[in-house]
């Protein structure tokens, strides 16, 4: 069955995890063999850049979009099967770059890759609507927050105009006791809900890791929902994920199955990281306050 290819991840308010999600729904589907690109629209923001190595002389989306690079200068690999087109940091290279050249570059990776993602920034100006135009299918996210939710609307509505077509919404950093029911989200934006993520403090800590959720904390509850919706969309099955004899859960689809003290050891490691990265969390917002 064919499929549609290029996604554009939106959102009206900033911050409640469009990037988030086109990391991990475009490392999910690159777990499950596909060929996966996914690309920062948001050029003045550099989203992507923390996921990926790069230099003060890396090419990114801002060299290609002035003339100064090639695309394939600017692709760089996340994991297995996904790369990242990232946008550079430097306001003064934002200045130069033309968002027109976006078609290009998106009309290339459809012919490359399985899926193409695009992060595109919040709010309503020209460098959101191209990318919601371009894409074939534009998927919202939204918090159960009343304002995200009013603010994701217009979102909707500035996909129509730009001749593209929403195909539902994923709510994310769900609690028990969100303030809106998602069904009741979906229903105000008149358009099908693909999935709740929860929250889930590993998210954050894997930003700071500058790993993919799913692939820092794979048995996690936002990460088995993030491969739940990737599934859904290609139309899968989920990766299996398995329980050995002494209740350790085993990542399949990480290629993490294996036997007792190896699996251990790993969850260890794990754990060992995850300490590490909260302790600079702490130490870094501390130093901002
Ligand atoms: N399920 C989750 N549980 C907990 N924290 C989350 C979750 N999803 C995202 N976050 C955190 O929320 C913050 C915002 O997420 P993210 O950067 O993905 O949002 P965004 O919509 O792309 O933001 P922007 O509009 O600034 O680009 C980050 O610190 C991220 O780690």
């Amino acid at each position: 069955m064919s499929h549609e290819t290029v996604y554009a991840i939106a959102s009206g308010k900033g911050g409640v995890g469009k990037t988030t999600t086109t990391v991990n729904l475009g490392t999910a589907l690159a777990e499950a063999g596909k060929r996966v690109a996914i690309v920062d629209t948001d050029l003045g923001m550099a989203n992507l850049a923390g996921f990926v190595s790069l230099t003060p002389d890396s090419m990114t989306l801002h060299d290609v979009l002035s003339g100064d690079a090639s695309i394939d200068d600017a692709i760089y690999s996340i994991t297995e099967n996904i790369v990242a087109v990232p946008s550079g940091t430097s306001l003064d290279e934002y200045a130069d770059t033309s968002p027109e050249g976006l078609r290009e570059v998106v009309a290339e990776l459809r012919d490359r890759f399985d899926y193409v993602f695009l992060d595109v920034g919040a709010g309503v100006n020209h460098e959101t609507v191209l990318p919601l135009g371009l894409a074939d299918s534009v998927i919202l996210v939204s918090t159960p927050e009343p304002a995200a939710v009013h603010d994701s609307k217009k979102t909707l509505e500035l996909t129509e105009r730009a001749g593209g077509a929403v195909t539902g919404l994923v709510v994310t950093r769900t609690l028990p006791d969100s303030d809106i029911s998602h069904d009741e989200i979906a229903t105000r934006l008149e358009t099908d809900l693909l999935a709740t993520i929860p929250e889930d403090s590993a998210a954050r800590e894997s930003v700071y890791a500058g790993t993919p959720l799913i692939v820092y904390e794979p048995d996690g509850p936002a990460a088995v929902a993030y491969r739940q919706l990737a599934a859904d969309l290609a139309g899968i099955d989920v990766p299996e994920t398995a329980t050995d004899e002494t209740g350790t859960e085993l990542s399949v689809a990480a290629g993490q199955a294996g036997g007792g003290s190896d699996a251990d050891d790993e969850h260890d490691e794990r754990e060992a990281a995850h300490d590490d990265v909260s302790s600079a969390i702490t130490e870094a917002e501390s130093s901002t306050e």
